[in-house]
């Protein structure tokens, strides 16, 4: 069972001036039990590629395929298999519209036709996995809420859901440093308990090599790279291309290239790549 991703190729507004290729022949395959990130720059294709996933957009070329059946035919087992993708937007908090919390979060599971108490018991497992304590917040307007708490209720209306795979764009974007790492850690139980297959939209390579086991790297709507972690790292000039290394650091290697130096970064650590950099450069004779 996966997700298999053949030949896609996506035009925004074909045929006028501001024709753009988001996605250029993408092809990859996504096993179930996987938990895959999906990095690049900004422009790259990463949402693009994520909307396909759940048969939002349909390519202009190639073809979606889950659990072998392709999603962009208009029948009833494509509809089922698109139910089986659960997106979570970039600011997904931006798409709450109920007037309470759990209202929101039922609105997935009650257009799934599952049953009233099928439906209180799903929302509170999401809330309680989102950690939002079901009496307390049930009949908060979600509106009231923090952007964290906001982002989590959001998450939970996916979570209920129950899907077998779950993508997620950017979902600790805008996040402080102990929220991204307690819905990181969510991310992570519901890979390893849940047996969710996960795919990630992310730009930190540090927490991808913490949480990933197959990594996709895009450029200019091309897939460049896919596959473990490990051999993905080791691809520097990809991860230079692609612009994956921390903005400073790319800052300071385009300098030190404009005055006719090369240097190389193995690591993908901020402070110790600007310390390798530094390393080398002395190494040479150059007082910095
Ligand atoms: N609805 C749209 N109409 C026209 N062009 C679009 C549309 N959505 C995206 N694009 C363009 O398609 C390209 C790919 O966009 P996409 O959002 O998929 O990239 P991304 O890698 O997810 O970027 P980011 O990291 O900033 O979210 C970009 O050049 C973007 O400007």
């Amino acid at each position: 069972m996966s997700i298999e991703i053949r030949n896609v190729t996506h035009i925004y507004m074909e045929k006028t001036p501001y024709e753009k290729m988001a996605l250029d022949d993408v092809s990859l395959t996504i096993e179930e039990g996987s938990f895959t990130a999906i990095a690049g720059h900004t422009g790259s294709g990463k949402s693009t590629l994520m909307q396909h996933i759940n048969g939002l957009l349909t390519p202009d070329k190639g073809m979606v395929h889950i659990d072998g059946i392709d999603i962009n035919k208009k029948n009833k087992a494509s509809f089922t298999a698109r139910r089986s993708v659960g997106l979570v937007f970039q600011y997904p908090e931006q798409q709450l519209f109920e007037e309470t919390v759990s209202k929101d979060i039922a609105f997935g599971p009650k257009n799934f036709g599952l049953s009233e108490d099928e439906i209180k018991e799903r929302v509170k497992d999401a809330m309680e996995f989102v950690e939002l304590d079901y009496e307390e917040y049930k009949d908060k307007s979600p509106f009231e809420l923090s952007g964290g708490q906001m982002r989590r209720v959001a998450i939970a209306g996916i979570i209920a859901l129950k899907p077998k795979y779950l993508v997620l764009d950017e979902p600790t974007a805008g996040l402080d440093p102990q929220l991204k790492a307690n819905l990181l850690n969510k991310i992570k139980k519901l890979h390893s308990k849940e047996k969710m297959t996960i795919i990630m939209v992310s730009h930190n390579m540090d927490d991808i090599a913490k949480l990933a086991d197959k990594v996709a790297v895009m450029n200019h709507g091309k897939l460049m790279i896919y596959d473990k972690p490990d051999k993905v790292f080791a691809n520097r000039q990809i991860i230079k291309d692609a612009g994956l290394l921390e903005p400073e650091v790319m800052q300071l290697l385009q300098k030190i290239k404009d005055k006719g130096l090369d240097v190389n970064v193995n690591v993908l650590n901020k402070n110790d790549a600007l310390k390798e950099i530094l390393t080398s450069l002395r190494k040479r004779g150059i007082k910095c």
